[in-house]
C-alpha cells in the first residue's frame, strides 16, 4: 500500500515545496524544520493504522474513556538526512524507541557508488510497529541496506516507510526487499534520476542542505 500525499491538496503541499525551492532551501533552520512538519503530518496520518483500546482517564471532574494507542513503535532512521525526519515523528511518536543506522554513498568513482553501513543502534523489533524514515528514496539502495541490518533485531508485527520524495524506481526495487504487508507514505513521486542517482526534480542533497556540504 503506498499512500502519496501530494496527490491531495493540503498544507502539506507547502512544507514539500519549500524543501524543493532553490532559494528557500538555502535557509537551513527552515528546511530541517519544514521536513520535521512533513513528518509529523505523516506519522498523525499514519497514527490511524495503528492498534487502539478504550482506556478510561481520570479527569479533575470525573471519568473520561478514551481510545489511545496500544502499539510498541520503533522509529528508525538513516543518518544523516533522516534527523530531522526522524524528529518530527518522534514529535508525535514521543513514546517509541528510536533505532540509527548510519549508511552512505562510497564512491568507486565519480558515477558507481557501494551503499556502506557501519553503524546500527537498535532495540528489540520482535512484535514492535517499525517505521522507517528518510526524506528521499533515489535508487532505494540504501534502504534495503538498512533493512538488511535491521532485520537482525527481530520480526516487527508491521513496517511502515516514511519518504519526503521517492522515485517510482526506488519504491519498485524496494517492494520487491521488504515484506509484502509493508505500508509506505510518501510526500510524493518524482520519475527520473541524474547518472549520479539524484531525484530529479527532488531537491539536491538533503544531508548537505541540512547539515553543510560534506567533504
Ligand atoms: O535511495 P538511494 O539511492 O540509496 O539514496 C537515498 C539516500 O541518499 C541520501 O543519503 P546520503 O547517502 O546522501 O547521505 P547523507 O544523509 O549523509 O547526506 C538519503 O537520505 C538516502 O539515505
Ligand atoms: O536526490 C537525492 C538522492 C539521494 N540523496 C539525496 O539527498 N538526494
Ligand atoms: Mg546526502
Amino acid at each position: 500500500m503506498i499512500t502519496d500525499f501530494s496527490k491531495n491538496n493540503s498544507i502539506f503541499n507547502q512544507f514539500l515545496s519549500e524543501i524543493r525551492d532553490a532559494k528557500v532551501q538555502k535557509d537551513r533552520l527552515r528546511f530541517r524544520r519544514n521536513i520535521e512538519r512533513i513528518a509529523e503530518i505523516m506519522a498523525y496520518e499514519l497514527s490511524k493504522t495503528l492498534k487502539y483500546s478504550e482506556k478510561e482517564i481520570t479527569t479533575p471532574l470525573g471519568e473520561a474513556m478514551m481510545n489511545t494507542c496500544d502499539d510498541e513503535i520503533v522509529l528508525a532512521t538513516i543518518l544523516r538526512a533522516g534527523i530531522p525526519m526522524h524528529q518530527g515523528l518522534l514529535n508525535y511518536f514521543d513514546k517509541a524507541d528510536s533505532a540509527f543506522v548510519s549508511a552512505y554513498r562510497k564512491h568507486t568513482s565519480k558515477e558507481e557508488f557501494e551503499i556502506e553501513v557501519e553503524y546500527c543502534a537498535s532495540p528489540s523489533l520482535d512484535g514492535k510497529v517499525l517505521i522507517i524514515s528518510d526524506p528521499m528514496l533515489a535508487t532505494g539502495n540504501s534502504l534495503a541496506g538498512v533493512y538488511q541490518v535491521l532485520k537482525k533485531y527481530g520480526t516487527p508485527k508491521q513496517i511502515h516507510l516514511v519518504f519526503g520524495i521517492a522515485t517510482e524506481q526506488g519504491l519498485n526495487f524496494i517492494e520487491k526487499k521488504l515484506p509484502k504487508s509493508t505500508k509506505i507514505w510518501v510526500g510524493a513521486v518524482d520519475v527520473e534520476l541524474t547518472a549520479q542517482a539524484y531525484i530529479v526534480p527532488g531537491l539536491g542533497d538533503a544531508g548537505d542542505l541540512a547539515y553543510g556540504e560534506k567533504v
